[in-house]
């Protein structure tokens, strides 16, 4: 087995470090990540893995046949994480077997998946230049961004759902001096408080059940050097809010279940849709935080108060379809314009997306006619006809629209009215995305 040469370069393929001994402790395979990470020689197979390492642990494998599991070693200066095993064959512990890699491996590869699961990743890919329209209030709104962004001040960022408060952090950071660091964007109506908290500050091992070992850096941690984006901040729960009001005062973190206290150096962006003042009064949004968080106001205006814009935010989106490859959209009748003008947008760019994306999966041309937006239509039609007096006769996606618009995009009033929590309205307006139009 051991001049197999495909077997070898198998092993020598995997990201792990694999070495194998047999039940006399004398190393029976290796591969070429095992003995980079240890600094072993080539010729280690043969020999008594004790030649090298003295104290190995595959002894004790060898001697229980028990396995063990994410053990954390540092080796020449390198944490790895380790998992031994007894090799079984016929009932028969035969050998051990021991993978490992470095733990800098994993926090890269953590980094990686973060950056895939987290909605904007670690980087802003929008720049103030590319939010769409020419309104003078959204110009407006776009000079005084670009003032706010050159500053290293806290923004709270208003708007309605959907009015663009995530691409506008993003364009901020990127003006920003903080540029070339990371922009992490964390909805705090998205998790649970108690995952929120370990999410935002990290957790030392052992902080509680299912913990990791060596623990996690929140995202705190994360952005030093750059823009931590707190959306949807009127959803905080008090606690959190005292955590994070300590953090803005002393741009220190403590990991829950840590002592030690790491310095951060992050500027804060927050957006939100509900009414901070309105939410003080009741005693559910901190006054002192609402301060330390409105050292600047960057208020967005809905979509109904800047309907001249969508002409360029449908082209602009056609333009981006057309991008992925999916379809080309050269005309837009007069007539499908005049009929988005008719409506409250209560969903704001993103309903308004939703609409012209579907549109142009129906279209069969590379036009986009009226006969294309018969759902839109007929959605506008029951809009008129249906109050919810009659909640039955609607769909749940719809439903949630409407009560949507009736709250003007408030959706801690829309949870209330639905009698669902806020997380599960959040998860649900996800799910139907498109319907949602
Ligand atoms: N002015 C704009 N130009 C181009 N696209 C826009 C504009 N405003 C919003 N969008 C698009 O609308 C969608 C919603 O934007 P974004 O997530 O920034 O809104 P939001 O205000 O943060 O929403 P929520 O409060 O629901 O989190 C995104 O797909 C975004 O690209």
């Amino acid at each position: 087995m051991k001049n197999n040469p495909l077997i070898q370069a198998i092993f020598d393929a995997s990201h792990d470090g694999i070495i194998a001994v047999d039940q006399g402790s004398t190393v029976i395979w290796v591969n070429k990540n095992a003995l980079e990470i240890l600094g072993l020689p080539a010729d280690i197979v043969g020999e008594k893995i004790t030649r090298y390492i003295p104290q190995s642990d595959m002894l004790r494998i060898l001697a229980t046949g028990k396995r063990e599991i994410g053990d954390i070693a540092t080796v020449l200066n390198r944490q790895i994480i380790i998992n031994r095993l007894p090799i079984v064959i016929d009932g028969q512990t035969v050998g051990a077997v021991s993978t490992f890699k470095e733990i800098t491996d994993i926090q890269k590869m953590e980094m990686r998946i973060r950056k895939q699961s987290m909605e904007s990743g670690l980087e802003a890919k929008y720049r103030l230049e590319d939010i769409v329209g020419e309104s003078s209030a959204i110009r407006e709104v776009k000079e005084l961004a670009d003032t706010f962004g050159r500053t290293d001040a806290t923004v709270l960022i208003l708007g309605e759902t959907g009015t663009g408060k995530e691409l506008f952090a993003q364009g901020m950071h990127h003006c920003s001096p903080r540029s070339a660091g990371p922009f992490i964007a964390v909805n705090c109506a998205a998790l649970p408080g108690n995952l929120l908290e370990s999410e935002l500050f990290g957790y030392e091992e052992g902080a509680f059940t299912g913990a990791r070992k060596g623990g996690k850096a929140g995202l705190f941690e994360l952005a030093h050097g750059g823009t931590l984006f707190l959306d949807e901040i009127g959803e905080l729960s008090l606690p959190i809010q005292a955590l994070l009001l300590r953090v803005l005062q002393e741009k220190k973190v403590r990991r829950i279940g840590g002592e030690r206290i790491v310095p951060v150096d992050v500027r804060i962006l927050a957006a939100t849709n509900r009414d901070l003042e309105q939410l003080i009064r009741e005693n559910s949004f901190r006054s002192d935080l609402y301060y330390r968080l409105n050292v600047l106001t960057l208020e967005l205006p809905p979509l109904r108060s800047r309907l001249e814009d969508i002409p360029a935010l449908i082209w602009s989106i056609a333009h981006e379809i057309a991008e992925r490859g999916d379809r080309t959209i050269e005309h837009v009748c007069e007539s499908v314009m005049e009929l988005f003008t008719q409506y409250d947008w209560p969903g704001n760019v993103r309903e308004l997306r939703n609409v012209v994306e579907r549109m142009i999966l129906l279209s069969k041309t590379s036009r986009l006619e009226r006969s294309d937006a018969a759902f839109f239509e007929k959605k506008l039609q029951n809009l008129r006809n249906t109050n919810l007096s009659s909640p039955a006769m609607l769909d749940e996606a719809e439903l949630i629209v409407q009560v949507l618009q009736q709250t003007r995009g408030n959706r801690a009033e829309a949870a209330k009215r639905l009698g669902i929590d806020r997380t599960t309205l959040w998860r649900k307006m996800k799910k139907y995305g498109d319907k949602q139009t």
